[in-house]
């Protein structure tokens, strides 16, 4: 475990921040989470690692959840504080050389876009369409580092959104190419449908990859 300085904290809504930490040399790969917890605390959580590969410092994307134990003490960071980190851990990792169809496809939930802006910070020149699903438009986060041709940003809640309802229903009217990589990040209730509605079109399992948050 390491100890790294919060260098700032910022906010994207009421309830979800972006804590940005000196990097302290960690190496990773893209898709990748640490274990973050406030100084000294037992409890620790995990958190996929927001920012690219090249960037000098290590982001992670947080909602606080409501009574949550250790989001709620992530809310309160400052810069100067320190917090302890583990890791990286995972095999959610991202290197496009790695696949021979160079198309892909991203579904996340809420701050399950979290790898998907490392993916992006990492390669920004990758062909992909990415899928947020989210309530409200307000919690689109960061899009704009992502082009915005390649974002289809799924409202349940309003519609202000590109596509009003939830990522399943949206992925129900494509057409998807049976060799697109698909990864999918967030809650487990939209793992499993998605992943049925990509097989159902014919996508391989072999061509599908997740991370489960809760
Ligand atoms: C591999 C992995 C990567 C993750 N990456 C991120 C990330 O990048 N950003 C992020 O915000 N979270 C991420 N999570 C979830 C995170 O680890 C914590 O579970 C979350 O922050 C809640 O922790 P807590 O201590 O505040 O709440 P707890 O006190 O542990 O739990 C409170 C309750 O909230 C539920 N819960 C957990 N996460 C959510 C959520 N996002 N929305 C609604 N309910 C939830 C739990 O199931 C539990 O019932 C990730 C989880 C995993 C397994």
């Amino acid at each position: 475990m390491k100890k790294h300085k919060v260098k700032e904290v910022r906010n994207l809504t009421n309830s979800t921040f972006v804590v940005r930490l000196e990097r302290n040399g960690m190496q990773f790969q893209t898709g990748q989470f640490v274990l973050v917890g406030t100084k000294g605390a037992v409890e620790r959580r995990e958190y996929s690692i927001y920012s690219g590969e090249n960037e000098n410092f290590l982001e992670v994307l947080v909602r606080e959840v409501n009574g949550g134990k250790v989001s709620a003490k992530l809310k309160k960071l400052k810069p100067g504080d320190t917090v302890d980190v583990d890791g990286p851990f995972g095999f959610f990792k991202f290197s496009p050389a790695a696949f021979q169809s160079q198309k892909f496809l991203f579904v996340a939930t809420g701050t399950g876009i979290s790898p998907f802006h490392g993916f992006i910070k990492t390669y920004p020149d990758l062909n992909y369409q990415m899928v947020h699903g989210v309530r409200l438009a307000e919690e689109a986060y960061d899009h704009a580092d992502f082009d915005e041709k390649r974002m289809v940003l799924c409202t349940s809640g309003d519609n202000k959104g590109t596509f009003e309802g939830r990522v399943t229903a949206f992925l129900k009217e494509q057409d998807i190419d049976a060799e697109t990589n698909c990864f999918l990040c967030g809650n487990s209730e939209m793992i499993y449908e998605v992943f049925d509605i990509l097989t159902g079109k014919g996508v391989p399992t072999s061509n599908i990859y997740s991370e489960v948050y809760f």
